[in-house]
């Protein structure tokens, strides 16, 4: 096995002996965005269930990070909106593309959720996480394929802030999963397509996730080896949620170069 499992301390190497490639997720894993993320989610939903509990006569329960973590974090923008308003009982019309910021409707909430995700990145630029950083790099000097897999309509533009896009020889997000029609995470449909296109089968690939949703697409992928980054989440969460271990930075994680 690639690594000793499943406790969250335990020492992770990942070896060319089990594995061709691996498959990083971005916000939360590469660059320091989830947060960004779940913060624009806080402002508009707390804005939101404001209103509709003034309007309907209820009681106001703020967008906790534990919702931000079952029923948003690693989903495509419009699922997790979809998601998140179930949980609490609402519905809300789907909208069309076209509808504007202000529209009560799951596409105006996407568009509303962005204008606050891109102004809150426009002031703090997009940081990184150094580990994550060192790991791409120790990878690709043994010889691992390496993707970006991410829900994320964003995920260019972010690596690119980031100057980030040249560790990576494939790249499947939010645009690329619309163009092609595939399910986004927890749906293993966008880690398949990435080692499809890195010609490695998924058995002998690693998927490194710190979303709940995206630890059970790799799971459900049957994928050689699922990483979970804890980063703000609970001890041993993502451990529950399927992965085979967790680690808090990606810095401790070993690599092992060449086949016997
Ligand atoms: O709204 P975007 O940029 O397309 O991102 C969709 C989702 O991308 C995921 O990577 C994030 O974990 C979520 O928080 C985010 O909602």
């Amino acid at each position: 096995m690639p690594a000793s499992k499943p406790t969250a301390s335990a020492s992770v190497v990942l070896s060319r002996r089990e594995l061709d490639a691996a498959l990083f997720d971005l916000d939360g894993v590469v660059t320091r965005t989830a947060q960004v993320h779940a913060e624009a989610w806080q402002r508009l939903f707390d804005a939101y269930l404001e209103s509709h509990a003034r309007r309907s006569g209820g009681h106001f329960q703020p967008f906790t990070p534990e919702d931000y973590r079952r029923y948003v974090d690693g989903r495509p923008r419009l699922d997790g909106i979809r998601c998140f308003l179930e949980s609490r009982g609402l519905t809300l019309p789907e909208g069309s593309p076209e509808d504007g910021p202000e529209a009560e409707t799951v596409q105006g909430l996407g568009k509303r959720k962005n204008g606050y995700f891109l102004e809150a990145l426009e002031q703090r630029g997009v940081e990184v996480f150094e580990g994550a950083v060192g790991l791409l790099e120790r990878l690709r000097a043994a010889g691992f394929r390496t993707a970006v897999v991410s829900a994320s309509r964003n995920c260019q533009a972010v690596l690119r802030a980031a100057g980030l896009e040249h560790l990576f020889d494939a790249r499947v997000d939010g645009v690329e999963a619309g163009k092609l029609g595939l399910p986004g995470k927890p749906a293993p449909d966008t880690f398949l397509e990435a080692a499809r296109r890195l010609g490695v089968p998924p058995e002998r690939a690693v998927v490194l996730e710190d979303a709940q949703a995206g630890v059970q697409a790799g799971r459900r992928g049957h994928f050689g080896f699922v990483l979970g980054v804890r980063r703000a989440g609970l001890e041993g969460a993502l451990v529950r949620a399927g992965a085979d271990v967790e680690v808090a930075h990606l810095a401790t994680v070993k690599v092992e170069e060449g086949r016997p």
